[in-house]
């Protein structure tokens, strides 16, 4: 997920003597224990009590459409018309689609916000706008493994029916003709393939190239040496790729960067007489380049299986060229890769539906269950932290500055604070607008408010048993509320800890308080003095206020002092004004979590 507006950095600093350890928490899934007015998972807003509904816009595989439907309500509705889509999406909680939708802006705008999850069956996503599903908070998954080997095979199908000139030949003989010297086609065994894009696919074909004898070569900006060089195949450059192939297999995602690869330009580069597979996005290819680069001889066939626009016109010169073999984006239909990514992406769907972490996430970030296990209580600090400072800050000053810092004795490597940051800024954002932001939408909705969080990592000497020791949220350049909140760096503070699995805070401003974040809080200032616990217990016993936790943080015996006090409801007004009345109270300060 982009973050552009953070920085982080590290220090190290001995750890404080009174830490106290906290204990690991048994959890078997990830639900958050948020109040029961807004319980919401982390990833996806479903309500827990109605079944949800599910749009599968486009042909699914049974296994799939039965995992669906044992959890949510599935409306199997194919061919909708965009108008139709948007229509019907404001009633839909996931949407699963193939590469024939196109999930526009359009679709998430009109989902009103229900939309939580859009399941792309199968890898590309290009027809997903991610940017406008991460704006609007809405998960996107992907089921990027199943359909691999059903899209290399059908590479290799349309590489060596190419060679052989199979669906010419097929159309002529039907045709009744027998023209055996027409149909001449050329070997594969000895000749160089250059496999762009080394990913899964690219892979697999260049392993079922190497057992045809073919001599494989590799281009892939990101792709790892070693591993091309396991199956015996030489990662080179794209110039030398084109340069020196005889074939030209694309597995490459289509992105800004690779929309038209292969152009005028580039076609110039190739060796004349080369042949090009397509099974990637027809996008990579400049589409009227080619059929230039056909007419001219540099290329001598394509074998195409997708499009820059799907279906083509009818008309389409590259379709209709003689030296091309065309089908209508088969890649990934098998019988079997169909069942398989059916079931991979109504996993993945209804995981997220339930609030898991999706593994195949392709716009939030994949936090394991193993560190989500561990991490679970300081995501729950996290969110308090920011909530309690945010309602710190007097009404007018705007939150511009964040600085979160991380206190651990791990290895900065060996903690992942996405999800911690991502809950701060959910803190942070919820109690003063109307926006619900989640792992998906927290970077983007920080970042279009104007929010600059900044991360430090303090390295603590001791056991790293613990992810965490504790978490320092501050707010810079804004007025308090509470006056006593802000420390001498000037900034709102607001620190905590989890102990025994709880969270805790355990400072405002420049005061240690400890009251557990369960429940609401109530902050007094005073100069320290007796009686005043007594005094504030016994306003909120008589108005039948349950005190949960109770805690004085102070400069020194009879200076200046923070009383933190934790409540299971939420007081009167008129019970905070009693607390307020105390002569020797010069501030409060209700909070709620
Ligand atoms: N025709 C069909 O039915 C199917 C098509 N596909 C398409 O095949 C493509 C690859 O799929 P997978 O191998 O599963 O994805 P992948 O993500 O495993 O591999 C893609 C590879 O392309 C590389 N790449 C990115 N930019 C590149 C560039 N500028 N030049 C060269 N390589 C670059 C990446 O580093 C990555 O290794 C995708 O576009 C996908 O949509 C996949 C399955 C079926
Ligand atoms: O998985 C991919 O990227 C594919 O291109 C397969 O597309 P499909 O699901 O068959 O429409």
């Amino acid at each position: 997920m982009a973050a552009a507006n953070l920085t982080s950095q590290t220090l190290r600093l001995p750890t404080p003597t009174s830490l106290s350890l906290s204990s690991k928490l048994p959890l078997s899934s990830f639900s958050l224990p948020l109040p029961s007015h807004r319980r919401r998972s982390l990833v996806v807003f479903v309500s827990a009590d109605a079944k949800p509904t599910v749009l599968v816009a486009e042909k699914l595989g049974e296994a799939g459409l039965t995992l669906l439907k044992d959890f949510a309500n599935v409306d199997c509705s194919y061919n909708l018309s965009p108008e139709e889509l948007c229509t019907k999406i404001s009633l839909c909680d996931a949407l699963v689609v193939r590469s024939g939708t196109k999930v526009s802006r359009e679709v998430f705008e009109s989902s009103g916000g229900r939309l939580k999850v859009v399941g792309r069956a199968g890898v590309g996503i290009d027809n997903v706008d991610l940017a406008a599903a991460t704006e609007h908070g809405c998960l996107v998954v992907n089921a990027p493994t199943a359909n691999t080997v059903a899209a290399a095979e059908h590479g290799i199908a349309l590489l060596a029916s190419m060679a052989r000139n199979v669906a010419q030949a097929d159309a002529s003989i039907k045709a009744g003709k027998w023209l055996r010297n027409k149909y001449v086609g050329v070997s594969l065994v000895g000749k160089t393939l250059a496999v762009l894009g080394f990913g899964k696919v690219g892979t697999e074909v260049a392993r079922r190239a190497k057992g045809l004898g073919m001599n494989v070569i590799a281009h892939d900006p990101y792709a790892p040496a070693d591993r091309a060089r396991a199956i015996g195949v030489e990662l080179v450059s794209f110039d030398d790729a084109i340069a020196t192939a005889d074939f030209i297999s694309l597995h490459m995602p289509l992105t800004p960067a690779t929309s038209k690869m292969l152009n005028d330009e580039t076609f110039a580069k190739m060796k004349k007489g080369v042949r090009i597979v397509n099974v990637a996005r027809g996008g990579v290819i400049d589409e009227d380049a080619l059929v230039r680069a056909l007419d001219s001889g540099i290329v001598a066939q394509a074998a195409l299986d997708v499009f820059t626009v799907e279906p083509p016109p009818k008309d389409s010169k590259l379709v209709l060229h003689e030296l091309v073999t065309a089908t209508p984006h088969l890649g990934a239909s098998t019988m079997e890769a169909q069942e398989g990514v059916a079931i991979e992406i109504a996993e993945a769907v209804v995981g997220a539906l339930k609030g898991e972490l999706a593994a195949t996430a392709v716009n939030a970030p994949m936090v394991p269950s193993e560190v989500l296990t561990e991490l679970k209580p300081f995501v729950v600090l996290a969110e308090k932290l920011g909530r309690l400072a945010v309602q710190l800050v007097a009404g007018g000053s705007g939150v511009k500055s964040v600085k979160v810092t991380y206190a651990s004795a791990r290895a900065p490597d060996d903690l992942d604070t996405r999800l911690l940051r991502a809950m701060i800024t959910k803190g942070l954002i919820e109690p003063i607008s109307s926006v619900f932001v989640n792992l998906v939408n927290a970077d983007f909705t920080a970042k279009q408010r104007g929010i600059r969080i900044t991360e430090e990592r303090v390295i603590l000497d001791g056991s790293p048993e613990n992810p965490l020791e504790f978490i320092q949220v501050q707010i810079a350049n804004v007025e308090s509320r509470f006056a006593s909140a802000i420390s001498d760096s000037g900034d709102v503070t607001v620190e905590g800890r989890v102990k025994d699995g709880v969270p805790h805070l355990t400072k405002v401003g420049s005061f240690e308080v400890d009251v557990s974040l369960e429940g609401s809080i109530i902050l007094c200032s005073q100069v320290d003095q007796p009686g005043m616990i007594g005094k504030v217990g016994s306003i909120l016993g008589e108005e039948n206020v349950n005190v949960s936790f109770m805690s004085v943080g102070r400069i020194a015996p009879r200076k200046q002092a923070v009383m933190a006090i934790g409540v299971d409801e939420q007081p009167r007004k008129e019970s905070l004004k009693r607390i307020g009345d105390i002569p020797a109270i010069e501030e409060f300060v209700f909070l709620k979590l």
